[in-house]
């Protein structure tokens, strides 16, 4: 991944607002389904407000006093046009608002279903834990922030543009005067409008950022509470989550001082445009200019007229957060997935002994340097390999390349002579299975982690899988055999009998190449017996390679590679290379002295 696909992940295309909409709208194209249903529904909602203060004027001026005197079927039938014009405001509003809210759910998930399909596609095994949890966080909370504003701020925004336009439009159709002297009373406040917003918009930008410190400064020690428990950091660790917090309340209260000001300045706006109103109508009625349906008209237009403004002003910071949520989910969206599935056109090859190659292999993790340099090796069928070396010579990086978690920066990866990038990734899990040190375990019952290996298969296979790796007794001595319940990332049962778990996994996988990272982590004696008799029996008749941190695991193998600092230095037999003097016979000696500490 290069450096600008790794900004874009955090914080997406550098696109403007329309830009973002043309975006977004490409990955959910159900949002503008039947935008102008929607638009007419909307404008004609915007209209049947105005019908009320054009109806209060009609009445007061015509049916009350017109030049016949009280005309009361006028006013019952002004009666009539107002209450028409109400039901069908608060129809069209039903309508629309149904409308968005459709289109923005089935909108946002799709882009929820392409996002997170798309996280996991994304070079995040070439990532760190943190930053995988971090862009899983983030892209959820940024649809969120998108999904709040499609569905209330986009409404809200759309109804009060419409409202204002009309309002004005009649104002100046009734008095171009008083109309003048409302936009007047108005323009202190959109003079510091943008001032303002842009104030808000960083405010909030900040408030925001406090949130996701905050957050983490709270999930962080519920994480590794171990660790703050056995280092007595309790203190340290509350006294910066009431940091956090103080920090967070004091931001958002200076972020709603702000808000409040707008408010203000527009209550004083709309205050002002009233007295004014009221004033110069009464000058300009006088003078006979303005008539008293029209004064009144007057008030009820400057209220729909001034609404929005302050309403607006909110929708814009939000809209403004929303963009940037827009922006960096569809940045994700965007980035291009670093390990491909060839898919149908993939090679399908058949099952059968397997021969794996590397050849002139280079490794980089993202911006880093190379951690495998040219590594070339063959490894023949039904070998076992076991891969040594010191903690972060590249021995897992390798093998994350022969199970293609990752792909070669330089170089290739082959399968009985084929390209895995050539292979379809059903061909390829079906043919290459990794056993990873501590295999994830999944809160749910012993058969359904199992089953992981083959969703299809039935009880009784299930049985012969945990009886041809020699564990039907293990299996009988569980309270509730195939049932029982491993717990929360299998907490219920011992390290040793989760390896067990994972082996049967594999077993049940069937693959041709078998891929292990041994478990480092100490095991009581009899499972430990256990767990070599069961790998044992799984690696019989397949090609393996094991990660080795046991001297036996070495000494076991047909061959071993030796790395050091991300290339092949040795490789031979245990026998051939214990003496030879190199990486291989230190290590050799650093096993055979932990062992009589021991
Ligand atoms: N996700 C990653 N991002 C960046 N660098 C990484 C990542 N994973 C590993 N590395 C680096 O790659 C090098 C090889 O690491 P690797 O995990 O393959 O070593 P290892 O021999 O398996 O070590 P260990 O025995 O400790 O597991 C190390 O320098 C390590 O810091």
């Amino acid at each position: 991944m290069s450096a600008a696909e790794a900004s874009r992940l955090d914080h997406g295309d550098d696109a403007g607002g329309l830009e973002t909409l043309r975006q977004g709208l490409k990955v959910s194209p159900e949002l503008a389904n039947g935008w102008w249903v929607t638009g007419i529904l909307a404008l004609t909602m915007t209209a049947g407000r105005i019908v009320v203060p054009i109806a209060v004027q009609q009445t007061i001026d015509k049916g009350l006093s017109g030049p016949g005197g009280a005309d009361l079927s006028y006013v019952a039938w002004m009666c009539v046009v107002c209450t028409l014009g109400i039901l069908v405001t608060a129809g069209a509003s039903y309508l629309t608002t149904v409308r968005l809210a459709i289109n923005s759910e089935n909108g946002l998930a799709t882009m929820r279903i392409k996002a997170f399909r798309h996280v996991h596609d994304l070079p995040v095994l070439t990532q760190s834990t943190e930053r995988r949890g971090a862009l899983v966080s983030r892209v959820t909370s940024d649809v969120d922030t998108v999904s709040q504003f499609l569905q209330f701020g986009g409404f809200i925004f759309l109804v009060s543009i419409g409202q204002m336009l009309l309002a004005t439009v009649v104002m100046f159709v009734y008095s171009w005067q008083l109309a003048l002297v409302v936009l007047l009373c108005f323009i202190p406040l959109f003079a510091s409008l943008k001032y303002l917003q842009r104030a808000m918009s960083k405010a909030y930008g900040i408030v925001r950022a406090k949130v996701g410190e905050m957050l983490s400064a709270v999930a962080e020690p519920v994480v590794g509470a171990q660790v703050v428990r056995a280092y007595a950091i309790e203190k340290r660790t509350q006294d910066r989550i009431d940091t956090s917090i103080e920090d967070y309340r004091r931001q958002a209260t200076k972020a709603q001082a702000l808000t409040g000001v707008t408010f203000s300045i527009g209550g004083l706006a709309a205050g002002l445009a009233n007295a004014g109103v009221l004033s110069v109508g009464v000058l300009l009625g006088v003078d006979k200019q303005a008539t008293l349906g029209e004064l009144l008209a007057f008030m009820f237009l400057v209220a729909l007229f001034s609404d929005p403004v302050q309403i607006a002003t909110q929708v814009l910071t939000d809209a403004q957060s929303a963009f940037a949520g827009w922006r960096r989910v569809l940045g994700v969206i965007a980035t291009p997935a670093d390990v491909v599935d060839p898919g149908e056109s993939g090679v399908k090859q058949p099952r059968g002994p397997i021969t794996v190659e590397f050849a002139d292999v280079d490794f980089a993790y993202p911006e880093g340097d190379l951690v495998l340099r040219d590594v070339g090796v063959r490894i023949e069928p039904h070998r076992r390999v076991a891969v040594v070396g010191e903690t972060g010579s590249g021995k897992t990086t390798f093998a994350k390349l022969l199970t293609r978690l990752m792909d070669p920066t330089s170089g290739s990866v082959l399968l009985d002579d084929v390209d895995a990038r050539e292979i379809s990734f059903e061909s390829l899990r079906e043919r290459v299975v990794m056993v990873p040190q501590d295999g994830y375990l999944f809160d749910a019952s012993l058969a359904e982690n199992v089953r992981f290996g083959r969703p299809e298969v039935t009880d009784a296979e299930l049985l012969t899988a945990f009886e041809s790796l020699g564990l039907t007794d293990w299996l009988e001595s569980l309270p509730d055999g195939l049932d029982s319940p491993v717990g929360q990332r299998g907490e219920s049962l011992s390290a040793g009998e989760r390896q067990l778990v994972a082996l049967v996994r594999a077993n049940i996988a069937d693959p041709d190449l078998l891929v292990l990272d041994e478990a480092t982590s100490a095991v009581d004696p009899g499972t430990e017996v256990r767990v070599n008799a069961a790998l044992e029996r799984l690696m019989a008749g397949r090609t393996s390679v094991t990660i080795a941190h046991r001297l036996s695991t070495a000494e076991a193998a047909d061959e071993v590679l030796v790395f050091d600092n991300g290339e092949i230095v040795e490789r031979g037999a245990h026998a051939e290379l214990v003496g030879a003097g190199g990486v291989y016979e230190r290590l050799h000696d650093s096993w055979i002295a932990q062992r009589s500490v021991a």
